[in-house]
């Protein structure tokens, strides 16, 4: 049988129902799509490949999907750290926004996250962010997997002037992405202290009729529950509640505020936790409860947040903070093991954003989302255990290859769909003019 790309690895973690690490097998892909994962033997006996890639001391897993993120905030990683997030937020952030984000921003300051999340294994990413169609031309031209945020907030900027006209221009982009083979789309009302109950239910009206997930901070500081109780009588998970929107379509993202009515609640709803444990340290918001919404059956996928808050988006480190966090946070060793880890990063994380059909897994059928790793680094020897390697000791560097729908976007680490030099340069001078304005401002 003839297949088009061929990849020998010394070990394939599929991620399947069953959590097994396939030792010595090979991967079949044709038309950008997985047609089979079997022993390396049998590859080699049964299969005419017009590409083969040997990949020995490699791990081949899903690609990893970062399932909260702000991608263009990469262009302001490192301006304003070491702050909680509403003076972040109110003093830093939405006043540099203010000033510089338009469509060239956007550009650029996407091609510099998806560089660095192609680099470090990451093949799909789920933003929100202003301008949405520029991050998904910008994705699409490299060939990257994307849910496109159609964002909602109640304040104008330089992209919409009021909630109506941000539903506007999402509506549009989602029929301009209909059908495409890397950009969906989700609505991305940014949290219940910015957006009206108003425009939540129509966020809420229109992700029902359009079979959409909604993506949303939610919970994220207990100062935001504070305000809550202050002005709506009610948490703000329970005013959602109270408007229909806990549901399999909602993607609830921090949730370090959480009692254990509202852990049920979620369970009972099949709403989704986005969990953005480095991000949430960092601002010092609160810790998500993991293991307790793992154990009520909630399903819990991982993000890095923006890289204004985090301060990165490698998903590797993610993964480690998330499975060691768990154990501290619950004070038991046994939580969140380096295989759960891991489901949380693939395909939990594609079950919450309603593409698990097409990528979250190395199985046949789906796209062909494959990173390859390799463990021969002196940090990842000797190796008894491929996802220990993986969680507890591997770095992005060591992710050589990676491919999406079967396009190869990472070629020994250097990524091949965008222009590197000319991007860092453009990078360049916006942290020039960045730091000119921010420093005029500090003067003032
Ligand atoms: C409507 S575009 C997204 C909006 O969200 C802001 N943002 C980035 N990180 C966080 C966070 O952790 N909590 C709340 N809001 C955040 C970002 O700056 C954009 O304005
Ligand atoms: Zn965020």
């Amino acid at each position: 049988m003839h297949v088009e790309l061929l990849i020998h690895a010394d070990w394939i973690i599929p991620v399947d129902a069953d959590n097994r690490t396939l030792v010595n097998h090979s991967l079949a892909i044709n038309d950008g799509r997985i047609i089979a994962v079997l022993p390396r033997q049998d590859a080699v006996a049964q299969l005419n490949a017009a590409t083969v890639v040997e990949l020995p001391g490699h791990v081949l897993i899903p690609g990893l999907i970062n399932a909260h993120t702000h991608a263009a905030m990469s262009l302001l990683r490192g301006l304003a750290d070491d702050l909680p997030l509403m003076t972040w937020l109110n003093q830093h952030i939405w006043p540099a926004e203010q000033r510089w984000v338009d469509p060239s921003f956007v550009a650029d300051g996407t091609q510099l996250a998806i560089a660095e999340m192609l680099r470090g294994g990451v093949t799909c990413f789920n933003d929100m962010y202003f301008f949405p169609e520029i991050t998904a031309q910008v994705a699409a031209e490299a060939g990257m997997r994307l849910v496109a945020g159609m964002i909602v907030v109640d304040f104008p900027t330089r992209y919409a002037a009021d909630a109506d006209c941000y539903l506007q221009r999402g509506l549009e982009l989602h029929e301009q992405y209909r059908g495409h083979s890397l950009v969906t789309t989700a609505f991305a009302p940014h949290s219940p202290y910015t957006v009206s109950d108003t425009a939540l239910m129509r966020v809420r009206d229109l992700a029902n009729k359009l079979d959409v997930p909604i993506h949303i901070h939610l919970h994220e500081t207990s100062d935001e529950i504070t305000q809550a109780l202050k002005t709506q009588g009610k948490r703000p998970l329970a005013c959602l509640d109270q408007m229909g929107l806990l549901n399999p379509h909602l993607m609830a993202v921090h949730m370090t505020q959480l009692d254990d009515h509202e852990i049920v609640r979620l369970a009972a709803t099949g709403a989704h936790v986005i969990h953005c444990p480095e991000s949430n340290l960092k601002l010092a918001s609160g810790f998500c409860p993991v293991m307790k919404l793992q154990r009520a059956g909630v399903n819990v996928a991982l993000g890095t947040d923006g890289a204004a808050s985090n301060n990165d988006l490698n998903m590797l480190g993610e993964l480690r903070t998330a499975a060691l966090l768990a154990k501290g946070v619950s004070g038991d060793a046994a939580a969140l093991p380096a295989p759960q880890a891991l489901r949380m990063a693939t395909i939990n994380a594609a079950q919450a954003l309603g593409i698990s059909a097409n990528t979250g897994s190395l199985e046949i059928s789906k796209a062909a989302d494959v990173v390859a790793i390799d463990l021969r680094d002196p940090h990842t020897q000797p190796l008894y255990h491929p996802s220990s390697q993986l969680v507890y000791a591997a770095s992005s560097h060591q992710v050589r290859q990676v491919w999406i729908n079967g396009r190869q976007v990472v070629r020994d680490g250097a990524v091949t769909t965008l222009a590197m030099d000319s991007l860092l340069t453009r990078v360049q001078a916006w942290q020039e003019k960045i730091a000119a304005g921010d420093e005029a401002l500090s003067i003032e």
